[in-house]
């Protein structure tokens, strides 16, 4: 297993048009165009890429654009490298509380902790550290942590290369550290269990308390009591405030029902439902409502997306927000990179992405940065929620094979920044392959921290929902249902729709957006951006349920 985890593509070359099928084939669609509620203030049909700021009657989320501009290509192209958390019950530690990944599992343990304290030296808020910012991402350690850093360097004894250089400048010569641990970062990966299904409370932090938490702790001293700790934000799970779910949509969500009309695949025997529009958004799913998990989990099924709220306090977003901007500007992210079939793309082929990343736990970068770790912690229970709900989904029944999903596994977090000046991602699948791996990554949670979002910088994450076989990549999800109809409504359903046109949906980043969607096949681009962007993703992976023989 190598250390990093790499993503796939059977596509050879991104932009490469000959690996695309033009054929509008019927039985490889999956995503179903739905009804779209002009009335709610999303355009149909609408060329462009105007926003429209009332469409999801949300007001500090991103809004909703929906058109029929059809991208010019639709590559699967994935990007690597993935860390994975070395528990996740860890991952999800209180703040107060928060540990670093469990180096000491590695032959290399002691050398990925001093090289995290490092980089958490580094990563310090901004009180904490002498940072002179500059614009591009840039930034100065001050003198202090030059000194540290390469009195610490020479004794890593990294068996990575890097670029470091005698003669380098020392800023250069840390940022190379920097980069050069985070481009091989820790492979660790725990299975979740069948018990760690609920976040308990929040605020302490939503986050679940792994069994040995403590014992399992190495932490440095430096580490182990997180600077700038405060109290963490309480936001209890399962809080019975105003479920502003209840306000957008009404869907009776019945584990173990289905909406399969022609019953040929799903034989619940429950009525057919509604189908919840595709722009309409869940409120406040990261309060942790049982309900709005379902709801979510409905509209994965059904849409293979769903663009939420997180309902956390806006001052935690803000913090969270001044926390990214910081690790950005004292250079702490390096530029993400795209990987087909397990290669990194030549040099001029990456500028179809211009973010800069950073893996928050396995860089050592939550101890010192509380508002992101609550952020993450926030995600974590949520997805685990979620897994619950989509487990629960299309039930198999009379050897139906449209089972849900089963989440295995999460990734690290990861913070991006898109420094603005135009970046943005080119039109891209998650996981269009499986990740190499029949449990690969299954859904894809992307939270925003841009509070105050002018809507003129663009930066929209616009989301592709048509029918065209090129908008879907449904290979291995057909895997062992080739030849069986598929659920046409859910996990790998074909359309019903007769609507050919490829739409999206536009969705701005701004504080506390949530949009979550199915790794596997839902083509997606982050539209250039003018101003600094910054959000949170998780991928969760996992296997569909398979019916007994
Ligand atoms: O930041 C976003 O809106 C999505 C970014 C994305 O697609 C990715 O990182 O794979
Ligand atoms: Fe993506």
């Amino acid at each position: 297993m190598p250390a990093n985890f790499m993503f796939v593509s059977k596509n050879p070359i991104p932009g490469s048009m000959d690996d695309i099928d033009e054929d509008d084939d019927d039985e490889n669609d999956a995503l179903i165009p739905v009804p779209l509620k002009a009335a709610q203030g999303v355009k149909v049909g609408d060329k462009g890429s105007g926003v429209f700021r009332d469409a999801l009657r949300l007001p500090d989320i991103g809004n909703a654009n929906l058109g029929n501009d059809v991208a010019d290509f639709a590559d699967s192209e994935i990007r690597g490298p993935l860390i994975r958390p070395s528990a996740l019950q860890r991952a999800a530690a209180p703040t107060s509380q928060a540990q670093p990944i469990q180096a000491e599992e590695r032959s290399d343990a002691p050398v990925m902790s001093r090289a995290q304290a490092l980089i958490a030296s580094l990563l310090q808020p901004p009180d904490e550290t002498h940072v002179s910012p500059k614009e591009g991402g840039e930034g100065r350690e001050k003198p202090g942590a030059h000194t540290a850093l390469h009195a610490e360097a020479p004794t890593q004894g990294r068996p990575r290369k890097t670029e470091e250089t005698s003669d380098a400048p020392a800023v250069s010569r840390g940022q190379a550290l920097i980069s050069s641990l985070l481009q091989a970062p820790l492979d660790h990966r725990t299975e979740l269990s069948s018990q760690q299904t609920s976040c308990g409370r929040v605020g302490g932090s939503g986050h679940i308390q792994g069994e040995g938490h403590q014992a399992q702790t190495r932490a440095p001293a430096s580490q182990a009591q997180p600077q700038g700790s405060e109290a963490p934000t309480q936001v209890p799970l399962g809080e019975k405030t105003a479920d502003r779910a209840e306000m957008v949509a009404d869907l009776p969500v019945q584990p173990g029902s289905c909406e399969i009309q022609d019953g040929q695949n799903c034989r619940s025997g429950k009525q057919p439902r509604a189908i919840r529009p595709l722009d309409e958004v869940v409120h406040g799913v990261l309060r942790g409502s049982p309900r709005s998990c379902q709801l979510v989990a409905e509209a994965l099924r059904v849409h293979g997306f769903c663009v939420c709220s997180g309902g956390l306090p806006l001052a935690l977003v803000q913090r969270a927000q001044a926390e990214a901007e910081h690790i950005h500007s004292a250079g702490g992210m390096r530029a993400g990179t795209v990987v087909i079939e397990g290669k990194l793309l030549h040099e001029r082929q990456q500028n179809r992405r211009g973010d800069s990343v950073l893996w928050l736990r396995s860089s050592g970068a939550i101890p010192s940065n509380p508002a992101l770790s609550d952020v993450e912690a926030h995600l974590d229970c949520f997805g685990r929620t979620l897994g619950g709900s989509l487990a629960s989904l299309d039930i198999p029944q009379g050897g139906a094979r449209c089972g849900g999903v089963r989440f295995t596994e999460r990734t690290d977090a990861m913070l991006a920044c898109y420094p603005g000046g135009g970046a943005g991602y080119a039109r891209h699948v998650d996981n269009a392959d499986g990740d190499g791996r029949p449990d690969g990554r299954k859904v894809t949670m992307v939270y925003y921290m841009n509070h105050a979002w002018d809507q003129k910088a663009g930066g929209s994450l616009r989301i592709f929902f048509g029918r065209e076989k090129r908008d879907l990549n449904l290979e291995h999800l057909m895997g062992g249902c080739r030849g069986v109809s598929f659920c046409p409504r859910g996990w790998g359903g074909r359309s019903c729709c007769s609507d050919g046109d490829a739409r999206y949906l536009d969705v701005e980043p701004r504080a506390d957006a949530l949009v979550v969607f199915r790794s596997d096949i839902v083509p997606h681009e982050v539209m250039p951006a003018m101003a600094k962007r910054y959000a949170m993703s998780m991928w969760w992976l996992g296997y569909e349920q398979r019916s007994p023989t």
